[in-house]
């Protein structure tokens, strides 16, 4: 039996539109976002496809993506589980700082090092950094073990016990599964169904809004290449996200 997994990236934030690195800071969808959620939503329509479980971080704009494309869809009502796990990868110092400027400040070596390198966490977050999550009552479950930097290594490491755990049990029960989460954390899991390469990976991004389906076989293995519901935005919206920093 084949299951079916769909993974949407948020839309354009308002840190994005700002060109901000954003990490766990929790910000709002721009109106460029909210328009690309509900399009992600007559894109999940018009293929007919029919999300029966939706999976979010704790993030808003991943929370607001989800629930536009979902009442696009007519299908709000679908049951929701949410998990700090699946939350963007935790950014660090980096975390309000503007990419154009780090990029102009530390070197393009570095600024990739930080933003695609598979094991290069950016330095720690302070605690009293007024981007610092250290005391927002949603990861208090977490303790001390709640992040202050992440590579996107530390992403699949915690991601992965999620997926294990949870997504593929509904998978297994025969549900189509929607993932609304973020740039990194979906780089995380596509690594892990695509079999990506610790280098190869640093050479994938993932677009803002545009649903990516992958069909799954017993063993949560791809049958096939997945697809995007827009293969030709989605390709504009790859390279845009590859080029942040250098507008
Ligand atoms: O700032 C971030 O949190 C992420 C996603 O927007 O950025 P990047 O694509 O640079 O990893």
């Amino acid at each position: 039996m084949t299951s079916t997994l769909i993974l949407l990236r948020h839309g354009n934030s308002e840190w994005n539109q700002k060109n901000l690195f954003t990490g766990w800071v929790d910000v709002r969808l721009s109106e460029v976002g909210r328009g690309e959620a509900k399009r992600a939503g007559e894109l999940l329509r018009d293929s007919g496809l029919k999300p029966e479980i939706l999976y979010t971080s704790l993030l808003t704009r991943a929370i607001q993506t989800a629930d536009l494309a979902l009442e696009e869809a007519d299908r709000l009502w679908i049951p929701v589980k949410r998990s700090w796990r699946l939350n963007e990868r935790h950014y660090g110092a980096l975390q309000g700082k503007d990419k154009a400027q780090t990029l102009e400040e530390y070197g393009p070596e570095q600024f990739q090092t930080w933003r695609r390198s598979f094991d290069v966490p950016p330095p720690v977050l302070d605690d009293d950094s007024e981007w610092s999550q250290a005391h927002d009552e949603r990861y208090a479950d977490l303790g001390a073990d709640a992040p202050r930097t992440e590579s996107l290594k530390l992403v699949i490491e915690r991601m992965l016990p999620y997926w294990e755990s949870d997504i593929t049990k509904d998978l297994a029960a025969g549900k189509t599964v929607l993932v609304t989460a973020h740039g990194n954390s979906l780089r995380a899991l596509v690594k892990h169904l695509d079999g990506i390469s610790d280098d190869d990976i640093a050479e994938l991004n993932i677009p803002t809004g545009i649903p990516l389906v992958y069909e799954l076989d017993d063993d949560f293995r791809p049958t096939g290449p997945a697809a995007y519901l827009d293969p030709e935005a989605a390709a504009a919206g790859a390279a845009a996200v590859a080029a942040q920093g250098k507008k």
